[in-house]
């Protein structure tokens, strides 16, 4: 049987396919033929909800890199007025509500990092940023009802997954909140209007609020002479292969802004991908062709380290730039394999062909005088295993957890020893 995407022309929806970022598409072979016919401008919204973007919009940047890549313009939307509202799709609650100062902060500090993965200018593929308080702020109310609301029901409006949620759990769901579909899709609508913008993509979880934006723009400019469809594609949310949001680990969110973590501890958070991982974040945070990734991804036991180092090298160099991604490996290579840090660090040697609790490792390094004091420090969040924070007194630890022969095995910021099989 051929694959349905077999058939793809444009180089853009062939590398999305090929490469992982493909969830879902309003019309794949409507898209992929504008596609081929000539530049299509195409944007991605993000709330300034934080001062920095975290790992898990990375795949969404990396969307509109390709994009620009195959000879499209990518529009960056800055929510500076949807942030004030705060999206509900997929929460369990309502989001803190922001102040405008501290929206303006959080999206100086956003905006930075996509000049590190876009060329932004006034040329017809170059990227451009917008805010979209820019319009929405200055909507009027009983105008934008009259005009707008008309063309959403509530009966639809609450059939989207991403608010049943809240409804099947009887959570609350503010006015203010279910006012922000109608927001996004007015975005897309005025965005193709003053930019001829067609596509919007997203995280899978902004399926909802794509959708409504496709279908207001075609009822409202559909019968306009020369209206040109519109479409939606979102990609799938990322998780770890144990399952766990990606974005969110337990030591907090992975960011993107060198402030918010340093060059190493991002080089570290790649290079500790595990194994079944590392083919499919090759695929989507890499430009690393498809045929090396797939040699790099069928490398087993002790060689698999060489592909996670090689993904941690491309991923950092693309996001903090090569000399930091240098350095975070020098660091690295220091601290676990060539003895300089590692040198002066306690090592101890377990058998750890079995399950050996963190508990009695961290006694027998002399990191806690016992085991009364180990499970405090755990209790306490000061525990670390690899770099990772131990949650649970009674996690263990193997050989499956060891990195370059050794597991680094942390209390507190600056007590760290190794430990080695014996
Ligand atoms: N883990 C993820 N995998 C894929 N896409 C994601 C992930 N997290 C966020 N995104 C996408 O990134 C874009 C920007 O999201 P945004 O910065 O608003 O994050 P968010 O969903 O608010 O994250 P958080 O849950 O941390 O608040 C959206 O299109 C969203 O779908
Ligand atoms: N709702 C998106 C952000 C966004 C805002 C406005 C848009 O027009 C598009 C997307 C999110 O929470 O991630």
């Amino acid at each position: 049987m051929s694959s349905p995407h077999a058939s793809l022309r444009s180089d853009f929806l062939k590398t999305v396919v090929e490469r992982g970022y493909m969830y879902q598409c309003t019309d794949l072979e409507g898209l992929d033929a504008a596609l081929s016919a000539g530049i299509v401008p195409a944007y991605i919204g993000f709330d300034a909800t934080a001062d920095s973007l975290h790992v898990g919009s990375l795949i969404q940047i990396m969307l509109l890199r390709w994009l620009q890549k195959t000879g499209h313009k990518p529009v960056v939307l800055m929510g500076g007025g949807t942030s004030r509202i705060g999206d509900p799709s997929f929460k369990d609650e309502a989001r803190k509500l922001l102040s405008d100062e501290q929206i303006a902060a959080n999206m100086d500090g956003i905006k930075k990092v996509f000049a590190k993965y876009l060329t932004f200018g006034d040329g017809p593929t170059d990227a451009v940023m917008v805010n979209n308080n820019d319009w929405l702020g200055q909507l009027n109310y009983i105008d934008f009802l009259r005009d707008f609301g008309v063309h959403f029901t509530i009966n639809r409006m609450l059939s989207f997954d991403s608010v049943k949620l809240r409804m099947d759990r009887e959570q609350p769901l503010t006015f203010l909140e279910f006012n922000y579909m109608i927001l996004q899709a007015y975005d897309f609508r005025e965005l193709n209007n003053r930019r001829g913008v067609r596509l919007q993509m997203g995280g899978s979880d902004q399926w909802g609020n794509i959708i409504n934006g496709v279908e207001l723009t075609r009822r409202k400019d559909g019968q306009t002479e020369g209206y040109k469809e519109v479409y939606g594609l979102t990609s799938p949310l990322l998780t770890t292969a144990s399952g766990a949001k990606m974005g969110k680990t337990a030591n907090g969110a992975v960011w993107l802004n060198e402030e918010k973590l340093p060059s190493y501890d991002f080089w570290q958070f790649w290079r500790n991908t595990e194994d079944a991982d590392v083919g499919r974040f090759l695929r989507l945070f890499t430009e690393l062709p498809l045929d090396e990734i797939a040699r790099l991804e069928a490398l087993e036991g002790a060689e698999i380290n060489e592909a996670k180092k090689i993904l941690a090298d491309a991923v950092t160099t693309l996001a903090r730039g090569a000399d930091s991604a240098a350095a975070a490996r020098r660091t690295a290579e220091e601290t676990f394999e060539k003895g300089g840090v590692a040198g002066d660090l306690p090592t101890i040697t377990a058998d750890l062909s079995a399950a050996v609790p963190v508990i009695d490792l961290l006694v027998s390094a002399g990191l806690a005088a016992s085991k009364g004091e180990a499970r405090r420090l755990v209790r306490g969040g000061g525990v670390k295993i690899n770099d990772a924070k131990v949650d649970d007194e009674n996690q263990t630890a193997s050989a499956a957890d060891l990195a370059d022969g050794v597991i680094k095995l942390s209390a507190g910021k600056k007590k760290h020893a190794l430990v080695k099989q014996g």
